[in-house]
């Protein structure tokens, strides 16, 4: 009969083999912890060429488009791919530098940033790496990559303030479906959203009133937050309230009142209502009423991505012009710069509490 206690005299005789499994990590290597930024994913050019394979898996995304799938699929490859490439294309091209997207460009700043700075102030080696969502290097190949690298920890920072289903949802899955394939996964833990916390206001502030010390500050001032249909939030979506809350807590900390400070809606797809007001119809019907110079920022983005650049800085600077307004100021995203830095980094210390390497060094 088969001894399965181990107690047989057999077992140990038995050859110790070094198996290093099938992410290659070994069992021997110190247990270290990692933080896993992921943000959108951005196409490899601007493109018709690139856009198309980067769409197809964005609007692919059930989490995105919440539509029944195959009637979609007919939609998306019917129609939608071979008319949005080229206008996205055009869209990216203006925005496009030397080294590439400005998102992928931004994210790869913010986590060589973040990766300096938890050098200085946490006890022990965290490793940073970056995923992007859709596209490359994608959630998998990185998780991964930080397993090999010896990583048992995982913190999961998805660069979205605001909890969205489309946006941090869509990432919990990717790292789910990741660890489905793994062996031995580690231990994980999930940074679902941080639109009320108090480093990230304050970031968020003082980069503001930085921008005023600089610029002057301008007749009013406008928060445009990522769109999602209606839709979404009417089944449960948290996304509404989490940008409601943000820009209440921002207009606290900066002393504006429900005038100075307003919010709206951008970037919406498709024919369904969406979250309003849209920031289109906003600046324009601004304009109208004798704004002169509006300040902008979209505090929902990490950093700055065809969104903000393009999107705000751009066409909506126009729509504002037109419509009789002086100028639309776009008040640049917290980026890799140092109130950004120190919050996230304040944020991954207090949500790797108890994993040894991670707890502060010095005050923070
Ligand atoms: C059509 C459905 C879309 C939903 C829902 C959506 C939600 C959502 N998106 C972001 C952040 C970003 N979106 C970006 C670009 C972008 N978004 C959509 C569509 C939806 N987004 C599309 C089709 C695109 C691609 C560009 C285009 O063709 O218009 C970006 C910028 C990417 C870049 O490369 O710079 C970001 C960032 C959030 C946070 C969100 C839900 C809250
Ligand atoms: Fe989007
Ligand atoms: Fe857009």
């Amino acid at each position: 009969m088969a001894d399965l206690t181990g107690s047989s005299a057999v077992h140990a005789t038995m050859p110790i083999h070094h198996y290093t499994g099938l992410a290659g990590q070994s069992y021997d290597q110190p247990a270290q912890a990692g933080v896993l930024l992921v943000n959108l994913g951005t196409p490899n050019a601007p493109t018709a060429r690139a856009l198309r394979p980067y769409l197809a898996e964005f609007l692919g995304d059930p989490r995105v488009i919440e539509y029944p799938r195959w009637r979609w699929w007919l939609i998306l490859h019917g129609v939608i791919l071979r008319i949005r490439p080229a206008r996205s294309a055009h869209a990216y091209a203006r925005v496009w530098t030397t080294e590439g997207s400005p998102l992928r460009v931004g994210s790869e700043k913010l986590a060589a940033a973040l990766q300096a700075r938890l050098k200085q102030v946490a006890a022990g080696p965290i490793r940073v790496a970056l995923a992007m969502r859709y596209g490359e290097p994608s959630v998998r190949k990185q998780i991964e990559q930080l397993q090999r690298e010896g990583v048992r920890q995982l913190l999961v920072l998805p660069l979205y303030p605001q909890y969205s289903g489309t946006s941090t949802g869509s990432v919990i899955d990717a790292v789910a479906d990741a660890f489905k394939q793994l062996r031995w996964p580690p231990e994980l833990r999930i940074i679902n959203d941080y639109h009320d916390d108090a480093g990230h206001i304050e970031a968020l502030a003082q980069s503001i009133e930085r921008w005023w010390t600089e610029h002057g500050r301008g007749d009013k001032l406008l928060l445009s937050f990522h769109g999602i249909p209606q839709r979404y939030v009417a089944a449960g979506d948290p996304y509404l309230h989490q940008c409601q809350t943000t820009t209440r807590l921002l207009r606290e900390r900066l002393g504006l009142n429900e005038t100075q400070l307003v919010m709206s809606f951008q970037s919406r797809v498709g024919r369904e209502p969406w979250l309003q007001p849209y920031t289109d119809e906003t600046v324009k019907q601004l304009a109208r009423q004798g704004v002169k110079r509006l300040d902008v920022a979209c505090p929902g983005f990490a950093v700055d991505c065809l969104e903000t650049l393009e999107e705000i800085a751009m066409q909506n600077a126009e729509f504002f012009t037109e419509a009789g307004g002086e100028a639309l100021r776009y008040i640049p995203a917290l980026n890799d710069g140092d109130e950004q830095v120190a919050s996230l980094a304040a944020l991954i210390l207090r949500h790797t509490q108890g994993w040894p390497e991670c707890s502060a060094s010095k005050a923070l």
